[in-house]
């Protein structure tokens, strides 16, 4: 065991670990980059054409796009920013249909699937329905009706195939993340989340006024387990330990595999008395029930450190607390629960 747990303070937060999120900027930083281009160059055009007014509005709107986009370069843009971009490249779309007419529709497209990329779930259905209504709008009344409706049902079709997207993405991001943030053998959460989700932890505590506890468990003297068993039944005991530790665990409760032997369970929204209750039913189940490996049944026990977060205290702070308490536990014979002063 760690004598005193002192957590690197990650700056990795749970956002970093949204691939989609990621993915978004890229996509954000090509989009308000790209329409600044093709607008610039359809401005260059008028200007060539001798169509002064809309060349000169072509280019101010270019240029407010490559300003977004040097502004908005590292982090995704506020949600109105981008209201305001989708509402200018509709009108643009909308004004080059009834001009051109045929020809406008095929920008209608490449705006569409901008959509998926610029907004939050809670507003994207929203934006779509409403660029979605603005353009069938147009195109019945610049296009015959045998265009437009076929026009309206190839949108409605490239909505569909973008929503198969998102939902896939999506799922897939989740179970990226599970299988790079869990351990192979134990199935817990790996170490390196550790400060991720306790500092998640702590902050959602505080917005939401809820008590949070955690606590620290060890194995008690696994090295000698390994000397005598070997390290592959010590592996099997790690495993079926974490799966007793899981089980115990309620929903929304988070299990890390901390150390070699040694595990954090972080409760939120939890009491000391339900904590304590929790934490001593952890060390119950590996204590009263045998491992049964292979021909061999061992017994094992371990120690836990328990402490309750306190206000304003720094979330290393609670960590180092457990770790004392479970130093505590280890120097007083182990086998036991003891409770952060
Ligand atoms: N089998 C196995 N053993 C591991 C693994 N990771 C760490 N260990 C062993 O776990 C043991 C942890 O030992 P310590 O926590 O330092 O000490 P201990 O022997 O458990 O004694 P106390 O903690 O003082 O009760 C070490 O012998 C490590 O080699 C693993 O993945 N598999």
């Amino acid at each position: 065991m760690d004598n005193v747990m002192t957590p690197v303070p990650s700056s990795k937060t749970s956002a970093t670990h949204d691939l989609w999120q990621h993915f978004r900027l890229l996509a954000m930083r090509t989009i308000y980059f790209g329409s600044g281009l093709v607008i610039a160059g359809s401005g260059l055009y008028s200007l060539l054409a001798s169509n002064w007014l809309a060349g000169l509005a072509l280019l101010c709107v270019s240029s407010g796009f490559f300003i977004i986009g040097f502004l908005y370069r590292n982090e995704l843009a506020p949600q109105w920013i981008n209201f305001l971009v989708i509402c200018c490249l509709g009108t643009l779309v909308s004004v080059s249909m009834k001009s051109a007419g045929i020809l406008g529709v095929y920008w209608m497209y490449p705006i569409l699937a901008m959509v998926f990329f610029m907004f939050d779930k809670t507003i994207f259905v929203l934006v779509i329905m409403l660029i979605y209504a603005l353009f069938a709008a147009v195109i019945y009344q610049v296009l015959p009706f045998d265009y437009a409706w076929r026009v309206a049902v190839s949108m409605l079709v490239l909505i569909g195939v973008g929503a198969a997207f998102l939902v896939m993405m999506s799922s897939m991001q989740k179970r990226l993340f599970a299988a790079a943030a869990t351990d192979s053998l134990t199935g817990c959460y790996k170490r390196e989340y550790l400060s991720d989700f306790v500092q998640a932890a702590v902050e959602k505590a505080m917005k939401q006024k809820q008590p949070l506890a955690l606590v620290q468990i060890d194995m008690d003297s696994f090295q000698a387990l390994n000397d005598r068993y070997g390290y592959l039944l010590g592996d099997k005991v790690l495993a079926e330990t974490a799966r007793r530790l899981l089980n115990v665990a309620r929903e929304g409760d988070c299990v890390i595999r901390s150390n070699g032997a040694e595990f954090i369970a972080i409760f939120p929204n939890t009491t000391f008395e339900e904590a304590t209750e929790l934490a001593n039913e952890m060390l119950d189940r590996i204590r009263l029930e045998p491992y049964a490996v292979k021909s061999l049944t061992v017994t094992v026990t371990a120690s836990g450190g328990l402490a309750l977060y306190r206000a304003r205290q720094h979330w290393s702070e609670w960590l180092e607390a457990a770790d004392a308490a479970l130093f505590q536990a280890k120097s007083q014979g182990r086998n036991r629960l003891k409770v952060a002063q």
